[in-house]
């Protein structure tokens, strides 16, 4: 049985392959940028330990990402498809009328939030490869930055959802047989592009040199020196962005025919 979304070409919603690329490719400056901005701050371990204040539960870093999320939640943030909370447990209702988004995706798509594998990706994972050792007090700042790395993270990965939407209208009788199936690995292999991948490596890789290149007034010109090491962009790309993403594509298909 076809689903409550219309199963309408891809165009007739303005949505391509290449549109969702598109907004990927731009979602890929906000994550090297953000990247730079959290690598100004050595790793800075305290702002990750227990408070020592009851009313503060969690870390500084768990405390600003809690509360700033209460506060979106309140303007509506996350009515959004597109933004997903890492704290979605008993955030209020609100208090904005809610924006009426398109209705691109599936009612299942609501149900698909992998930002706990996010969030450990990042801190056990990630953070520790790209920050300098250290600690320079700036605990509130370093948590701010990482905020904004792990909702950039989020925001692309689960985009993956609007990716799968448009592969299976574009393709619905060669995901069909999948999805009901419940074949994940088939279902990885039909949405698997690897020379897409490629060139999203070489081009992260490239931004971080280009965004983050140490600019000298000598005339030297390319200091060879960069804010975040652009190699370890591309693998962040490589082992946990576009894995993740798939993963959610995945995750998505498999509910498509509910
Ligand atoms: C996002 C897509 O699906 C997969 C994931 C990709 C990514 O995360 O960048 C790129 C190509 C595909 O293997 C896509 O086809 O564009």
């Amino acid at each position: 049985m076809e689903n409550k979304t219309t199963t309408d070409s891809a165009t007739d919603s303005g949505l391509s392959l290449e549109s969702v690329r598109e907004s990927l490719i731009s979602q890929e400056d906000t994550i090297v940028f953000s990247l730079i901005e959290r690598a100004q701050f050595p790793f800075n371990s305290p702002a990750y330990d227990p408070l020592s204040s009851p009313a503060l539960c969690g870390s500084l870093l768990e405390y600003i990402v809690k509360e700033t999320e209460i506060i979106r939640a309140k303007v509506g943030r996350y009515t959004s498809p597109e933004e997903h909370p890492f704290f979605p447990n008993d955030l209020p209702l609100p208090h904005a009328p809610p924006h009426n988004y398109p209705q691109v995706l599936h009612p299942a798509a609501a149900f698909i939030n992998i930002n706990d594998i996010i969030w450990k990706m990042y801190f056990d994972q990630f953070l520790p490869l790209f920050t300098a050792e250290g600690d320079d007090g700036n605990y509130g700042s370093t948590a701010e930055c990482d905020l904004k790395c792990l909702q950039a993270l989020s925001r692309r990965i689960h985009y993956g959802k609007f990716v799968a939407e448009v592969k299976f209208r574009d393709a619905a009788q060669d995901y069909g047989p999948a999805i009901r199936a419940q074949d994940k690995d088939t279902l990885m292999k039909l949405l698997t592009f690897e020379s897409v991948e490629e060139m999203v490596k070489k081009r992260v890789e490239q931004k971080a040199m280009v965004f983050g290149q140490e600019v000298s007034l000598d005339d030297k010109g390319d200091t060879g020196k960069y804010k975040v090491d652009p190699s370890l962009v591309s693998r962040l790309y490589g082992e946990w962005v576009m894995p993740l993403t798939k993963l959610v594509q995945v995750e998505y298909l498999l509910r498509r025919l509910d």
